[in-house]
Protein backbone atom coordinates (compact mmCIF):
# COMPACT_ATOMS: atom_id res chain seq x y z
CA UNK A 1 0.00 0.00 0.00
CA UNK A 2 1.52 3.47 -1.11
CA UNK A 3 2.23 5.90 1.81
CA UNK A 4 -0.24 8.80 0.81
CA UNK A 5 -3.81 7.55 -0.45
CA UNK A 6 -4.88 9.00 -3.76
CA UNK A 7 -8.19 10.69 -3.95
CA UNK A 8 -10.77 8.82 -5.75
CA UNK A 9 -14.69 9.51 -6.13
CA UNK A 10 -17.00 6.54 -4.48
CA UNK A 11 -16.86 3.36 -6.29
CA UNK A 12 -19.34 1.00 -4.65
CA UNK A 13 -18.28 -2.94 -5.77
CA UNK A 14 -20.14 -5.83 -3.66
CA UNK A 15 -17.63 -8.54 -5.00
CA UNK A 16 -18.41 -10.73 -2.21
CA UNK A 17 -21.79 -11.31 -3.27
CA UNK A 18 -21.90 -14.74 -5.21
CA UNK A 19 -19.63 -16.07 -1.86
CA UNK A 20 -21.89 -14.26 0.72
CA UNK A 21 -24.80 -17.09 1.01
CA UNK A 22 -21.93 -19.15 2.48
CA UNK A 23 -19.51 -17.31 3.51
CA UNK A 24 -21.11 -14.90 5.69
CA UNK A 25 -24.72 -14.63 7.93
CA UNK A 26 -26.83 -11.62 7.27
CA UNK A 27 -27.28 -9.57 11.15
CA UNK A 28 -28.24 -6.52 12.33
CA UNK A 29 -25.70 -4.03 14.46
CA UNK A 30 -26.49 -2.93 17.69
CA UNK A 31 -28.96 -0.30 18.50
CA UNK A 32 -26.79 1.82 21.15
CA UNK A 33 -27.99 4.55 23.43
CA UNK A 34 -25.51 7.43 22.04
CA UNK A 35 -23.18 8.28 19.07
CA UNK A 36 -20.18 10.28 19.99
CA UNK A 37 -18.02 10.79 16.65
CA UNK A 38 -14.76 10.76 18.51
CA UNK A 39 -12.62 9.82 14.86
CA UNK A 40 -12.84 10.29 11.53
CA UNK A 41 -10.27 9.35 9.21
CA UNK A 42 -10.47 11.95 6.37
CA UNK A 43 -6.88 11.00 4.41
CA UNK A 44 -8.62 7.59 3.56
CA UNK A 45 -12.27 8.55 3.03
CA UNK A 46 -11.15 11.08 0.41
CA UNK A 47 -9.53 7.15 -1.29
CA UNK A 48 -12.65 6.03 -1.29
CA UNK A 49 -14.87 9.00 -2.13
CA UNK A 50 -16.64 9.86 1.20
CA UNK A 51 -14.66 12.69 3.11
CA UNK A 52 -17.57 14.78 1.95
CA UNK A 53 -20.13 13.29 4.43
CA UNK A 54 -21.18 15.52 7.24
CA UNK A 55 -20.69 14.36 10.53
CA UNK A 56 -24.56 13.26 10.75
CA UNK A 57 -23.96 11.01 7.49
CA UNK A 58 -20.63 9.66 8.95
CA UNK A 59 -22.71 9.01 11.93
CA UNK A 60 -25.81 7.03 10.60
CA UNK A 61 -23.32 4.90 7.93
CA UNK A 62 -20.87 4.34 10.86
CA UNK A 63 -22.43 4.45 13.95
CA UNK A 64 -26.34 3.28 12.58
CA UNK A 65 -25.16 1.22 9.55
CA UNK A 66 -27.62 2.61 7.74
CA UNK A 67 -26.32 1.32 4.18
CA UNK A 68 -24.10 3.22 1.55
CA UNK A 69 -25.87 3.84 -1.62
CA UNK A 70 -25.52 1.03 -3.98
CA UNK A 71 -23.39 -1.37 -1.54
CA UNK A 72 -24.03 -4.42 0.71
CA UNK A 73 -27.70 -4.31 1.52
CA UNK A 74 -26.80 -5.13 5.17
CA UNK A 75 -24.37 -6.06 7.31
CA UNK A 76 -22.58 -9.98 7.12
CA UNK A 77 -20.97 -11.16 9.79
CA UNK A 78 -18.33 -13.50 8.23
CA UNK A 79 -17.91 -17.01 9.08
CA UNK A 80 -14.05 -18.10 9.39
CA UNK A 81 -12.23 -20.75 12.35
CA UNK A 82 -8.77 -20.71 13.28
CA UNK A 83 -5.65 -22.08 15.26
CA UNK A 84 -5.50 -19.88 18.43
CA UNK A 85 -1.76 -20.06 20.02
CA UNK A 86 -1.89 -23.37 18.10
CA UNK A 87 -4.69 -25.17 19.32
CA UNK A 88 -7.58 -25.18 16.43
CA UNK A 89 -10.75 -23.31 17.21
CA UNK A 90 -13.64 -23.90 15.32
CA UNK A 91 -15.57 -21.77 17.40
CA UNK A 92 -15.24 -18.54 16.17
CA UNK A 93 -15.90 -15.85 13.61
CA UNK A 94 -17.16 -11.98 13.57
CA UNK A 95 -18.26 -12.18 16.82
CA UNK A 96 -18.21 -8.67 17.45
CA UNK A 97 -18.14 -6.99 13.67
CA UNK A 98 -19.42 -7.39 9.95
CA UNK A 99 -18.64 -6.79 6.65
CA UNK A 100 -20.25 -3.39 5.94
CA UNK A 101 -19.51 -2.27 2.34
CA UNK A 102 -17.10 -2.72 -0.39
CA UNK A 103 -15.51 -0.15 -2.81
CA UNK A 104 -12.62 0.56 -4.83
CA UNK A 105 -9.99 3.23 -3.91
CA UNK A 106 -8.22 5.63 -5.63
CA UNK A 107 -5.31 2.69 -6.90
CA UNK A 108 -8.54 0.48 -7.96
CA UNK A 109 -7.87 -1.65 -4.93
CA UNK A 110 -10.92 -3.66 -3.74
CA UNK A 111 -11.44 -2.76 -0.02
CA UNK A 112 -13.55 -3.02 2.52
CA UNK A 113 -15.32 -1.50 5.55
CA UNK A 114 -15.44 -3.92 8.66
CA UNK A 115 -16.48 -3.59 12.00
CA UNK A 116 -15.68 -3.65 15.21
CA UNK A 117 -18.05 -3.83 18.90
CA UNK A 118 -21.11 -3.66 16.17
CA UNK A 119 -22.81 -5.96 18.72
CA UNK A 120 -23.81 -9.33 19.15
CA UNK A 121 -23.76 -12.24 16.09
CA UNK A 122 -24.18 -15.46 15.92
CA UNK A 123 -20.42 -16.28 16.39
CA UNK A 124 -20.39 -14.37 19.77
CA UNK A 125 -20.43 -17.27 22.04
CA UNK A 126 -20.57 -15.34 25.14
CA UNK A 127 -19.33 -12.31 24.51
CA UNK A 128 -20.96 -9.21 24.20
CA UNK A 129 -19.97 -8.24 21.11
CA UNK A 130 -18.41 -4.91 21.91
CA UNK A 131 -15.24 -2.75 21.95
CA UNK A 132 -14.07 -0.84 24.73
CA UNK A 133 -13.20 2.87 23.81
CA UNK A 134 -9.76 2.54 25.00
CA UNK A 135 -9.56 -0.74 22.36
CA UNK A 136 -10.73 1.55 20.03
CA UNK A 137 -8.28 4.40 20.75
CA UNK A 138 -5.37 1.52 20.77
CA UNK A 139 -6.51 0.42 17.42
CA UNK A 140 -6.34 4.11 16.24
CA UNK A 141 -2.40 4.62 17.77
CA UNK A 142 -1.39 1.16 16.25
CA UNK A 143 -2.75 1.50 12.39
CA UNK A 144 -1.85 5.35 12.28
CA UNK A 145 1.98 4.35 13.35
CA UNK A 146 2.67 1.08 11.05
CA UNK A 147 1.06 3.42 8.60
CA UNK A 148 3.64 5.47 9.02
CA UNK A 149 6.24 3.13 9.75
CA UNK A 150 5.64 1.53 5.53
CA UNK A 151 3.54 -1.35 7.37
CA UNK A 152 0.81 -2.36 5.15
CA UNK A 153 -2.02 -2.46 7.78
CA UNK A 154 -5.81 -1.97 7.70
CA UNK A 155 -6.93 1.66 8.38
CA UNK A 156 -8.81 2.50 11.52
CA UNK A 157 -11.78 4.55 9.65
CA UNK A 158 -14.11 5.68 12.32
CA UNK A 159 -14.50 5.25 16.02
CA UNK A 160 -17.95 6.65 17.30
CA UNK A 161 -18.46 6.25 21.30
CA UNK A 162 -21.50 4.32 22.10
CA UNK A 163 -22.78 5.48 25.64
CA UNK A 164 -22.63 1.79 26.85
CA UNK A 165 -21.06 0.81 30.05
CA UNK A 166 -18.75 -2.23 29.29
CA UNK A 167 -17.50 -4.96 31.58
CA UNK A 168 -14.00 -6.11 31.12
CA UNK A 169 -11.60 -8.51 33.02
CA UNK A 170 -8.39 -6.93 32.08
CA UNK A 171 -9.65 -3.11 32.17
CA UNK A 172 -10.96 -1.32 35.48
CA UNK A 173 -14.90 -1.86 35.02
CA UNK A 174 -17.30 -0.86 33.70
CA UNK A 175 -15.44 0.94 30.86
CA UNK A 176 -16.46 3.08 28.08
CA UNK A 177 -18.25 1.36 24.59
CA UNK A 178 -17.35 2.20 21.42
CA UNK A 179 -18.01 1.37 17.51
CA UNK A 180 -15.03 1.20 14.83
CA UNK A 181 -14.80 0.81 11.29
CA UNK A 182 -11.37 -0.18 9.48
CA UNK A 183 -10.91 -0.01 6.10
CA UNK A 184 -9.12 -3.30 4.98
CA UNK A 185 -7.69 -4.82 1.90
CA UNK A 186 -9.99 -7.98 2.58
CA UNK A 187 -11.28 -9.48 5.11
CA UNK A 188 -10.37 -13.56 3.98
CA UNK A 189 -8.20 -14.91 6.77
CA UNK A 190 -6.34 -17.87 6.57
CA UNK A 191 -8.61 -19.15 9.18
CA UNK A 192 -11.37 -18.49 6.55
CA UNK A 193 -10.02 -21.72 4.59
CA UNK A 194 -9.25 -23.79 7.20
CA UNK A 195 -13.01 -23.79 8.03
CA UNK A 196 -13.82 -24.82 4.30
CA UNK A 197 -11.30 -27.51 4.49
CA UNK A 198 -12.64 -28.76 7.88
CA UNK A 199 -16.40 -28.80 6.77
CA UNK A 200 -15.31 -30.42 3.47
CA UNK A 201 -16.33 -28.09 0.78
CA UNK A 202 -13.68 -28.20 -1.50
CA UNK A 203 -15.36 -26.50 -4.17
CA UNK A 204 -16.07 -23.73 -2.18
CA UNK A 205 -12.02 -23.07 -1.47
CA UNK A 206 -11.69 -23.15 -5.18
CA UNK A 207 -14.32 -20.35 -5.16
CA UNK A 208 -12.67 -18.20 -2.51
CA UNK A 209 -9.31 -19.16 -4.44
CA UNK A 210 -10.54 -17.83 -7.33
CA UNK A 211 -12.24 -14.81 -5.56
CA UNK A 212 -8.54 -13.81 -3.88
CA UNK A 213 -6.74 -14.02 -7.11
CA UNK A 214 -9.12 -11.62 -8.11
CA UNK A 215 -9.20 -9.39 -5.67
CA UNK A 216 -5.96 -9.22 -3.86
CA UNK A 217 -3.36 -9.62 -7.48
CA UNK A 218 0.05 -10.38 -6.87
CA UNK A 219 3.05 -11.31 -8.88
CA UNK A 220 3.78 -14.82 -10.69
CA UNK A 221 5.66 -16.82 -9.21
CA UNK A 222 9.36 -18.12 -10.40
CA UNK A 223 8.27 -21.82 -12.46
CA UNK A 224 5.85 -21.52 -15.21
CA UNK A 225 2.46 -22.09 -13.36
CA UNK A 226 -0.22 -19.90 -14.38
CA UNK A 227 -3.26 -18.63 -12.31
CA UNK A 228 -5.36 -20.84 -14.99
CA UNK A 229 -3.75 -23.89 -14.61
CA UNK A 230 -2.86 -23.77 -10.98
CA UNK A 231 -4.74 -21.02 -9.25
CA UNK A 232 -4.22 -22.34 -5.63
CA UNK A 233 -0.29 -22.94 -5.95
CA UNK A 234 -0.20 -18.96 -7.38
CA UNK A 235 -2.25 -18.25 -4.54
CA UNK A 236 0.06 -19.58 -2.19
CA UNK A 237 2.96 -18.16 -3.64
CA UNK A 238 1.73 -14.46 -3.25
CA UNK A 239 0.71 -15.11 0.02
CA UNK A 240 3.67 -16.52 1.03
CA UNK A 241 5.39 -13.56 -0.33
CA UNK A 242 3.53 -11.06 1.36
CA UNK A 243 3.19 -12.51 4.65
CA UNK A 244 7.07 -12.78 4.37
CA UNK A 245 7.00 -9.24 3.23
CA UNK A 246 4.61 -8.43 6.68
CA UNK A 247 6.88 -10.08 8.86
CA UNK A 248 9.61 -8.24 7.08
CA UNK A 249 7.62 -5.27 8.08
CA UNK A 250 6.75 -5.96 11.72
CA UNK A 251 10.31 -6.68 12.88
CA UNK A 252 11.68 -3.50 11.06
CA UNK A 253 8.98 -1.09 12.59
CA UNK A 254 10.22 -2.98 16.13
CA UNK A 255 6.55 -4.09 16.66
CA UNK A 256 4.92 -7.15 18.45
CA UNK A 257 1.33 -8.13 17.54
CA UNK A 258 0.91 -9.96 20.40
CA UNK A 259 -1.49 -12.54 18.33
CA UNK A 260 -0.67 -13.94 15.54
CA UNK A 261 -2.96 -16.57 15.41
CA UNK A 262 -4.42 -17.72 12.13
CA UNK A 263 -7.82 -16.26 12.56
CA UNK A 264 -5.81 -12.55 12.41
CA UNK A 265 -3.86 -13.31 9.23
CA UNK A 266 -5.59 -11.95 6.35
CA UNK A 267 -4.43 -13.58 2.94
CA UNK A 268 -4.12 -10.10 1.48
CA UNK A 269 -0.91 -9.37 3.26
CA UNK A 270 -2.38 -6.92 5.34
CA UNK A 271 -1.82 -6.32 9.13
CA UNK A 272 -4.66 -6.04 11.24
CA UNK A 273 -6.36 -6.78 14.83
CA UNK A 274 -4.49 -4.56 17.20
CA UNK A 275 -5.65 -5.83 20.69
CA UNK A 276 -2.37 -6.38 23.41
CA UNK A 277 0.14 -5.26 20.74
CA UNK A 278 3.43 -2.93 21.86
CA UNK A 279 6.67 -1.41 20.58
CA UNK A 280 9.94 -2.61 21.31
CA UNK A 281 11.36 -0.41 24.48
CA UNK A 282 14.97 -1.78 23.30
CA UNK A 283 16.46 -4.33 20.88
CA UNK A 284 15.11 -7.55 22.49
CA UNK A 285 14.29 -10.69 20.91
CA UNK A 286 12.03 -12.20 23.81
CA UNK A 287 9.81 -9.38 24.38
CA UNK A 288 6.10 -10.34 24.75
CA UNK A 289 3.26 -8.22 23.83
CA UNK A 290 0.38 -10.17 25.86
CA UNK A 291 -0.08 -10.91 29.43
CA UNK A 292 -1.41 -14.69 28.12
CA UNK A 293 1.02 -15.38 26.17
CA UNK A 294 2.87 -17.13 28.73
CA UNK A 295 5.19 -19.62 26.97
CA UNK A 296 6.58 -16.28 24.77
CA UNK A 297 5.09 -18.05 21.44
CA UNK A 298 4.43 -14.78 19.79
CA UNK A 299 7.73 -13.03 21.43
CA UNK A 300 9.26 -10.09 19.08
CA UNK A 301 12.15 -12.14 17.81
CA UNK A 302 8.98 -14.87 16.81
CA UNK A 303 7.31 -13.38 14.37
CA UNK A 304 8.51 -14.61 11.36
CA UNK A 305 8.50 -18.12 12.59
CA UNK A 306 4.90 -17.50 13.41
CA UNK A 307 3.70 -16.39 9.63
CA UNK A 308 5.66 -19.52 8.28
CA UNK A 309 3.55 -21.37 10.27
CA UNK A 310 0.60 -19.82 9.61
CA UNK A 311 1.21 -20.18 6.12
CA UNK A 312 2.00 -23.88 6.19
CA UNK A 313 -1.76 -24.33 7.84
CA UNK A 314 -3.07 -22.62 4.61
CA UNK A 315 -1.32 -24.67 2.19
CA UNK A 316 -2.89 -27.53 4.01
CA UNK A 317 -6.12 -26.03 3.75
CA UNK A 318 -5.33 -26.07 -0.03
CA UNK A 319 -4.17 -29.32 -0.68
CA UNK A 320 -7.68 -30.48 -1.61
CA UNK A 321 -7.40 -28.55 -4.48
CA UNK A 322 -3.16 -29.11 -5.47
CA UNK A 323 -0.71 -30.86 -4.98
CA UNK A 324 1.73 -31.15 -1.98
CA UNK A 325 4.96 -30.69 -3.85
CA UNK A 326 4.95 -27.07 -5.22
CA UNK A 327 2.73 -25.86 -2.29
CA UNK A 328 6.10 -26.75 -0.27
CA UNK A 329 8.23 -25.51 -2.58
CA UNK A 330 5.75 -21.93 -1.97
CA UNK A 331 6.13 -22.40 1.66
CA UNK A 332 9.84 -23.41 1.54
CA UNK A 333 10.73 -19.81 -0.01
CA UNK A 334 9.26 -17.90 2.83
CA UNK A 335 12.73 -17.62 4.64
CA UNK A 336 14.93 -16.41 1.77
CA UNK A 337 11.83 -13.71 0.60
CA UNK A 338 11.83 -12.63 4.62
CA UNK A 339 15.62 -12.23 4.47
CA UNK A 340 15.12 -10.63 1.96
CA UNK A 341 12.55 -7.63 2.67
CA UNK A 342 13.51 -7.31 6.03
CA UNK A 343 17.16 -6.28 5.38
CA UNK A 344 15.23 -3.75 2.23
CA UNK A 345 13.02 -2.42 5.29
CA UNK A 346 15.34 -2.04 7.22
CA UNK A 347 17.39 0.19 4.97
CA UNK A 348 14.94 2.14 4.29
CA UNK A 349 14.00 2.82 7.44
CA UNK A 350 17.62 3.83 8.21
CA UNK A 351 17.48 6.14 4.94
CA UNK A 352 20.44 4.33 3.21
CA UNK A 353 20.56 2.82 -0.19
CA UNK A 354 20.26 -0.84 -0.68
CA UNK A 355 23.00 -2.86 -2.17
CA UNK A 356 22.45 -6.48 -2.80
CA UNK A 357 20.86 -9.21 -0.50
CA UNK A 358 24.12 -10.23 0.95
CA UNK A 359 25.60 -6.90 2.20
CA UNK A 360 21.91 -5.91 3.09
CA UNK A 361 21.42 -8.61 5.76
CA UNK A 362 25.22 -7.90 7.34
CA UNK A 363 24.06 -4.32 7.84
CA UNK A 364 21.10 -5.53 9.43
CA UNK A 365 23.05 -8.10 11.55
CA UNK A 366 25.37 -5.33 12.89
CA UNK A 367 22.37 -3.03 13.68
CA UNK A 368 21.02 -6.04 15.62
CA UNK A 369 24.37 -6.36 17.63
CA UNK A 370 24.77 -2.04 17.95
CA UNK A 371 20.99 -1.95 19.46
CA UNK A 372 21.58 -5.05 21.90
CA UNK A 373 24.72 -3.74 23.08
CA UNK A 374 23.66 -0.22 23.52
CA UNK A 375 20.22 -0.85 24.70
CA UNK A 376 17.80 0.74 22.38
CA UNK A 377 14.72 0.04 20.18
CA UNK A 378 15.00 0.46 16.41
CA UNK A 379 12.48 3.91 17.24
CA UNK A 380 15.78 5.70 18.26
CA UNK A 381 18.57 3.99 15.95
CA UNK A 382 16.91 5.16 12.96
CA UNK A 383 15.85 8.49 14.69
CA UNK A 384 19.30 9.51 15.45
CA UNK A 385 21.44 8.01 12.40
CA UNK A 386 18.33 10.13 10.37
CA UNK A 387 19.05 13.18 12.35
CA UNK A 388 22.53 12.87 12.14
CA UNK A 389 23.04 13.23 15.77
CA UNK A 390 24.64 9.04 16.45
CA UNK A 391 27.80 8.32 14.24
CA UNK A 392 27.82 4.95 15.44
CA UNK A 393 30.72 3.43 16.07
CA UNK A 394 31.92 -0.26 15.89
CA UNK A 395 31.14 -2.64 13.45
CA UNK A 396 27.72 -1.39 12.80
CA UNK A 397 29.44 2.07 12.04
CA UNK A 398 32.27 0.73 9.83
CA UNK A 399 29.14 -0.50 7.58
CA UNK A 400 27.04 1.54 7.42
CA UNK A 401 29.24 4.37 6.06
CA UNK A 402 29.88 2.34 3.48
CA UNK A 403 26.29 2.54 2.28
CA UNK A 404 25.04 5.78 -0.05
CA UNK A 405 22.81 7.97 2.21
CA UNK A 406 19.35 8.50 0.85
CA UNK A 407 18.23 11.61 3.17
CA UNK A 408 18.05 14.85 1.05
CA UNK A 409 19.28 16.09 4.39
CA UNK A 410 18.00 19.46 6.07
CA UNK A 411 14.83 17.64 6.88
CA UNK A 412 14.01 19.20 9.91
CA UNK A 413 11.89 16.66 11.29
CA UNK A 414 14.92 14.46 12.29
CA UNK A 415 16.64 17.42 13.90
CA UNK A 416 14.03 17.01 17.01
CA UNK A 417 14.99 16.00 20.63
CA UNK A 418 13.19 12.36 20.47
CA UNK A 419 10.90 10.55 17.66
CA UNK A 420 7.49 10.02 17.95
CA UNK A 421 7.48 6.41 19.56
CA UNK A 422 4.05 4.50 21.14
CA UNK A 423 5.90 2.93 24.22
CA UNK A 424 3.30 1.84 26.45
CA UNK A 425 3.49 4.60 29.05
CA UNK A 426 2.82 6.99 26.52
CA UNK A 427 -0.17 5.34 25.07
CA UNK A 428 -1.04 4.95 28.69
CA UNK A 429 -0.72 8.64 28.85
CA UNK A 430 -2.79 9.44 25.80
CA UNK A 431 -5.42 7.11 27.13
CA UNK A 432 -5.51 8.35 30.85
CA UNK A 433 -6.42 12.28 29.02
CA UNK A 434 -9.32 11.02 27.74
CA UNK A 435 -10.32 8.43 30.93
CA UNK A 436 -9.81 11.15 33.45
CA UNK A 437 -10.97 14.28 31.66
CA UNK A 438 -12.37 13.50 28.30
CA UNK A 439 -9.24 15.57 27.03
CA UNK A 440 -8.71 13.96 23.21
CA UNK A 441 -6.01 16.87 22.53
CA UNK A 442 -2.93 14.41 23.49
CA UNK A 443 -4.69 11.87 20.49
CA UNK A 444 -5.08 14.40 18.83
CA UNK A 445 -1.47 15.47 18.87
CA UNK A 446 0.24 11.82 18.36
CA UNK A 447 -1.63 10.89 15.63
CA UNK A 448 -0.49 14.46 14.08
CA UNK A 449 3.12 13.74 15.02
CA UNK A 450 3.19 10.02 13.81
CA UNK A 451 1.69 11.68 10.34
CA UNK A 452 4.26 14.08 10.09
CA UNK A 453 6.95 10.96 10.90
CA UNK A 454 5.10 8.79 8.09
CA UNK A 455 5.26 12.14 5.90
CA UNK A 456 9.51 12.35 6.38
CA UNK A 457 10.33 8.53 5.61
CA UNK A 458 8.49 9.45 2.55
CA UNK A 459 8.24 6.88 -0.33
CA UNK A 460 6.80 3.40 0.58
CA UNK A 461 8.89 0.49 1.34
CA UNK A 462 6.51 -1.53 -0.82
CA UNK A 463 7.82 0.11 -3.77
CA UNK A 464 11.45 -1.07 -2.33
CA UNK A 465 13.96 -3.67 -4.37
N1 LIG B 1 -16.64 -8.90 23.23
C1 LIG B 1 -16.79 -9.88 22.33
N2 LIG B 1 -18.02 -10.31 21.98
C2 LIG B 1 -18.20 -11.27 21.08
N3 LIG B 1 -17.19 -11.90 20.45
C3 LIG B 1 -15.94 -11.51 20.74
C4 LIG B 1 -15.67 -10.49 21.68
N4 LIG B 1 -14.32 -10.34 21.77
C5 LIG B 1 -13.79 -11.21 20.90
N5 LIG B 1 -14.75 -11.93 20.29
C6 LIG B 1 -14.56 -12.99 19.29
O1 LIG B 1 -13.49 -13.83 19.70
C7 LIG B 1 -12.70 -14.21 18.57
C8 LIG B 1 -11.27 -13.76 18.70
O2 LIG B 1 -11.24 -12.39 19.01
P1 LIG B 1 -10.22 -11.35 18.40
O3 LIG B 1 -10.01 -10.31 19.44
O4 LIG B 1 -9.05 -12.02 17.76
O5 LIG B 1 -11.06 -10.75 17.17
P2 LIG B 1 -11.72 -9.34 17.08
O6 LIG B 1 -10.71 -8.39 17.55
O7 LIG B 1 -13.03 -9.30 17.73
O8 LIG B 1 -11.99 -9.18 15.52
P3 LIG B 1 -10.96 -8.96 14.34
O9 LIG B 1 -10.15 -10.21 14.25
O10 LIG B 1 -11.85 -8.74 13.17
O11 LIG B 1 -10.15 -7.75 14.68
C9 LIG B 1 -13.42 -13.63 17.36
O12 LIG B 1 -14.32 -14.60 16.91
C10 LIG B 1 -14.11 -12.46 17.95
O13 LIG B 1 -15.21 -12.02 17.17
Amino acid sequence: MSQEPQASPYRPDYRLKPLARWLGSEVAAADFPEHRLRFRNDRWAGAVGLSSLSDEQWIAHFGRFEPLPDNMPGPLALKYHGHQFRVYNPDIGDGRGFLFAQLRDGEDRLLDLGTKGSGRTPYSRDGDGRLTLKGAVREILATEMLEALGVCTSKTFSVIETGEELRRGDEPSPTRSAVMVRLSHGHIRIGTFQRLLVLEEIERIEELVSYCLEAFPGAQPPGGATAASEPAVIFMHQVVARMADLAASYMAAGFVHGVLNTDNMNVSGESFDYGPWRWLPRWDPAFTAAYFDHAGLYAFGRQPEAFHWNCAQLAIALRPIADSEPLIAALDSFAGLYRERFALRFAWRLGVRPKDVEENIALVSAAEAHMRDAGISPDELHFRHRGGRDAPTGAFGDLLRTFESTEGGGNSFWQADAPPTLHIDEVERVWAAIAENDDWQPLRDKVGAIRELGAALGTSPQRLG
